[in-house]
């Protein structure tokens, strides 16, 4: 098959530009500026950039005080054991990124860095390893790195949407928003629920709505709500956090200014998001990447070194990204790069290939996955960007051959855009889906389809578990506490139950009717004790996690459905993609033993 000329064998156009992961966009208008349409629609990278990558290496993220379990290997959560953590200083990894082949290697393992096990699997049986780049491999900065698409948006809303300009001098609490929450497009509401879909906190706009106006919107209903879309949109992402906030603001500076936004709810909501995808789309975020990786992505030592690990056991490994080439080539470099920390830049090369076998960009992720998918592959030249026809991943001569690329087939790595999974497994030589690991950072682009459909081993990076497992351990007591005051409040209830019918039903004689009255008053005020006690110290635990939205994974005492996702989806997950480097390529990792409500008190769990 040949592209017939003019079409994909040409150079590589919006080289910025991402096929939209997970978003459906609706038709929308924005009239481009001119600067904005040259942008969009040729390279962004210009060759000044390409030259130009500012230094990188620091020491491992690894914060002081941080947690670990004692043991070895069989550490907490991938064997299912609790371990008791215990805290120990963590030494400055610097240069020199402590990773399980060094002979300082298999050592403790901070709790925070774990790998935890939903789904056994045994490392033997995986032949590749493949891996997500946004917010996976590269760990952007939400300070900067979020901030940039919420400046960025804002600006695309009052300039090209005619939003009013006061939101020029908005700002944005980058921690405001956590991955894991829901959108009501049309009621303008910010939900949290748990893992049946109770909604469990309830905001309008930043305005928490009462407990009777969210049983009354939301728990009053003779048929369950999906909250699903098109009428909700969910923030799996950190990609998401800004859209997020704007709408929120949106929402109440609508409410406080009845006329100055004519938009409804659902429109604000579409109009933020589309603002969203054009700054991903159009250079507003890449270019300010490239010509400074360093200010929006953390730099990471120990991802060479596993990556490298992971070849040297024998096992494939892979990229699989929505980004395009030329933003996929600098972010890896600067993962990847020499250790320039001294110098001021270093050029852009092709170095890191070496580290993986096949890179397929320009994925369209979670479509890449689907079987009916016919998207075609083409070959990219590192070099110009240009794509090459490719006929299930077998470069194709081009007729006319003065367009030859200068391919370099021979390179042990092979740079592709587009194609679907048949493609890459038929160039890995997979021959049974579950051979493969894929780790990624989104629910739904990168892991719910390829575990689920596919049958892929999957593996979810959540950041932000490295900060809630420590805040669990410091507050285990007050954990324990509130198991106790549940438990109390359990029995009193029952206690008070009892008495109300012995009093209503039992012959009792008129004295001792007197003494159980008495009695169950008792009961009852020790009872809105222990409830008020409870609710202060529930309050004050969700709290410490989020002043907002509590727990990522939990909402009171109930998996979140963040949590519930993650349990269902995910076959191991971890705070960071080179936690794997901390165990062995070999490991079998096995889950811990379930437990249902009735074995927990014969177990004396
Ligand atoms: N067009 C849009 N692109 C988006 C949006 N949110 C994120 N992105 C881009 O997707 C890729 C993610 O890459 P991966 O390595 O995680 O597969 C990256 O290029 C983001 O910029 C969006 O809303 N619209
Ligand atoms: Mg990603």
């Amino acid at each position: 098959m040949r592209i017939p000329k003019g079409h994909p064998f040409s150079i590589c156009v919006s080289l910025f530009s991402s096929p939209n992961p997970n978003h459906i966009l609706e038709p929308f208008s924005f009239s481009f500026s001119s600067s904005s349409r040259i942008l969009f629609n040729s390279g962004i990278l210009s060759s000044a950039l390409l030259g130009q990558l500012p230094s990188r290496r620091k020491a491992n993220n690894c914060k002081g005080n941080n947690l670990h379990s004692s043991n070895t290997m069989d550490v907490m959560g991938a064997d299912g054991k609790t371990l008791p953590p215990e805290r120990t200083d963590c030494s400055d990894r610097g240069q020199n990124p402590y990773i399980w082949s060094s002979p300082e290697g298999g050592q403790k393992i901070d709790i925070g860095k774990q790998i935890f096990c939903n789904r056994s699997l045994n490392m033997k049986n995986i032949v590749a390893v493949g891996f997500d780049m946004d917010y996976t491999l590269a760990q952007y900065k939400p300070e900067t790195f979020e901030s940039l698409a919420y400046e960025g948006t804002v600006r695309k809303l009052v300039y090209d949407l005619q939003y009013p300009s006061e939101l020029l001098e908005w700002t944005f609490d980058w921690k405001y928003m956590v991955r894991g929450l829901v959108l009501d497009k049309k009621r303008g509401n910010i939900l949290k629920m748990d893992r049946h879909k109770y909604v469990k906190v309830a905001y309008h706009g930043f305005r928490e709505m009462s407990k009777e106006d969210k049983v009354a919107t939301y728990g009053s209903t003779l048929t369950r709500d999906s909250f699903d879309e098109p009428d909700y949109a969910l923030i799996d992402t950190l990609f998401s956090l800004a859209e997020a906030y704007l709408f929120a603001q949106l929402i109440d500076f609508k409410d406080n200014n009845p006329g100055k936004v004519s938009a409804d709810y659902s429109r604000i909501y579409k109009d933020v998001r589309a603002a969203v995808d054009l700054c991903h789309r159009d250079g507003t975020l890449k270019q300010m990447v490239a010509k400074d990786p360093g200010r929006y992505i953390n730099e990471d030592t120990s991802i060479v070194p596993m990556l490298e690990m992971i070849k040297e056991s024998g096992r494939a490994t892979f990229l699989v990204t929505n980004s395009l080439w030329d933003y996929t080539n600098i972010v890896m470099n600067f993962l990847c790069g020499p250790n320039t920390m001294n110098s001021c830049c270093s050029a852009t090369n092709f170095d890191w290939l070496q580290y993986f076998d096949v890179v397929i960009t320009g994925s369209a992720k979670p479509g890449f996955f689907h079987d009916e998918n016919r998207a075609n592959l083409f070959e990219v030249d590192p070099e110009s960007g240009m794509l090459l026809n490719t006929d299930n991943g077998t470069p194709m001569p081009p007729v006319d051959t003065s367009l030859r690329l200068p391919l370099n087939i021979d390179k042990s790595c092979r740079v592709f855009q587009g194609g679907n999974v048949g493609h890459l497994h038929k160039l890995l030589s997979i021959e049974s889906s579950s051979q493969v690991l894929y780790v990624g950072d989104h629910i739904y682009g990168d892991i719910l389809r390829s575990k689920k459909v596919l049958g892929w081993r999957t593996m979810l990076v959540v950041p932000e578990l490295e900060r809630e497992v420590a805040l669990l351990w410091e507050l285990r007591d007050t954990r324990k506490q509130l198991q106790l005051l549940r438990n109390e409040r359990d029995h009193i209830e029952d206690k008070i139950h009892h008495l109300k019918w012995s009093i209503r039903f039992d012959d009792v004689h008129a004295d001792n009717d007197e003494e159980l009255t008495a009695e169950l008053d008792k009961l009852k005020s020790r009872s809105e004790k222990v409830r008020f006690n409870h609710q202060q110290a529930q309050r004050e635990c969700h709290r410490m996690f989020h002043k907002v939205w509590g727990q990522l994974l939990k909402t009171g005492y109930q998996n979140s459905r963040f949590a519930h996702q993650v349990e269902r989806f995910a076959c191991l997950y971890t705070s960071q993609v080179t936690n794997l480097s901390l165990y062995s390529p070999d490991k079998y990792y096995r889950t811990g033993e379930d437990f249902m409500p009735h074995e927990i008190d014969i177990l004396a769990l």
